[in-house]
């Protein structure tokens, strides 16, 4: 008998750091041939788009949480077409939206009637700097870490070490599976795919209906019943200037914004692939794959499309080919380093922009 597929469950807060993960792993898969399942919650999948060409089979759903959207016959749809015989893959990662319901994800996998996979168990990923206001916004998040099999507390490069040993200590008396800390999701994929290698971790278990069954399954309280998304797109190049006062002046329900900008001839034809996750913002540069363009998604509570899509318009430039040098000067106190000593971004509270 072949051997099943392992499906994780890759599961954490908005802009925790589940992509980076994710990538992580693809970059690091030891051979392992691995397909991937993106859910993004706004209608641009800038997710799948940040994974692919990496992976080595990829379905995505946007628009919508997994969680919700789509009952266990469609998720056994989409785990249909990577998990078919004439692609052979040794594991898949289900990567949630940030404001999915774990619990409901898991039950779908442990539901589906695909008897080429197996449930591969929850990884909760935890952002170590906005640790404490995350859960005192959403103390469904206790549940989380709870529930999982492995708890990876990212971003410590971004508290100080007595910070970190203190999350650390809240995450592991919360957890009843393994708490691993990590700087940019960079843990061991044998400890993902290997189930005794996670047992070693710290003693995890895989999750029955019988522990799903202990968690709320009213939808009324699950997180995307008060959160909402928006998107803005546009061909015409942003001032850098401008976007920065405007990520200044956002108003507070704007918790997430990710996805590419084109900053015309002061991003010097190069392609800001954008991250906000509460006051921390940040950069990456890369290549432009397709043609040029701004495809922002704007994730939070209580938003104002209107209003902000209104002064997003106004951000673009009138004077695309012309250098805005403070701006330029600006945006590189912003730009992301991928090295373990860089010089990541300070809260942008903090700055005067
Ligand atoms: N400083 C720092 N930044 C990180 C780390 N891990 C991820 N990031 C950054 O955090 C931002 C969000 O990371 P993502 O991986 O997109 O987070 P996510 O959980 O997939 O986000 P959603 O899917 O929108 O919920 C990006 O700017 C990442 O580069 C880390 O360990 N340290």
């Amino acid at each position: 008998m072949t051997a099943r597929i392992p499906v994780v469950v890759l599961a954490g807060y908005l802009g925790s750091g589940k992509t980076t993960l994710l990538n992580h792993l693809l970059r690091n898969d030891d051979g392992r041939r691995i397909g991937v399942l993106v859910n993004d919650f706004g209608s641009i999948n800038v997710d799948a788009m940040n994974v692919a060409g990496q992976v080595d089979a990829t379905v995505s759903l946007e628009n919508g949480c997994l969680c919700c959207a789509v009952d266990a016959e469609g998720v056994d749809r989409m785990l249909e077409k990577l998990a078919h015989p004439g692609a052979p893959l040794d594991a898949i990662v289900i990567e949630a939206s940030g404001i999915a319901e774990p619990a409901q994800l898991v039950r779908m996998v442990l539901s589906s009637q695909n008897p080429g996979i197996e449930f591969g168990g929850l990884v909760e990923v935890v952002d170590a700097a906005e640790f404490d206001d995350s859960r005192a916004r959403h103390p469904e998040l206790d549940d989380h870490v709870r529930l999982a099999d492995l708890v990876v507390v990212n971003k410590i490069d971004r508290v100080d070490e007595a910070e970190r040993d203190r999350v650390i200590g809240e995450v592991r008396e919360l957890a009843e599976g393994a708490v691993l800390a990590t700087e940019r999701g960079r843990i061991s994929p044998g400890i993902l795919f290997d189930d005794p290698a996670i047992r070693d971790a710290g003693g995890a278990r895989q999750l029955s209906f019988a522990d799903l069954d202990d968690h709320d399954d009213d939808h009324g309280h699950h997180m995307h019943a008060v959160y909402e998304s928006m998107e803005f797109t546009t061909d015409r190049p942003l001032n850098p200037t401008a976007f920065l006062a405007f990520l200044k002046e956002r108003s507070r329900g704007v918790y997430r914004i990710k996805g590419p900008i084109d900053f015309g001839a002061s991003g010097e034809g190069r392609c800001f692939q954008f991250h906000a996750v509460g006051v921390y913002a940040a950069f990456e540069t890369t290549r432009w794959k397709g043609s040029r363009s701004t495809s922002l998604v704007l994730i939070g509570t209580d938003l104002d499309p209107s209003n902000l899509r209104a002064r997003l318009e106004s951000c673009i430039d009138p004077t695309p080919d012309a250098v805005d040098r403070m701006g330029v000067l600006n945006l590189a106190r912003h730009l992301e380093d991928d090295g373990p000593s860089s010089n990541h971004p300070d809260k942008w509270d903090d700055e005067a922009g």
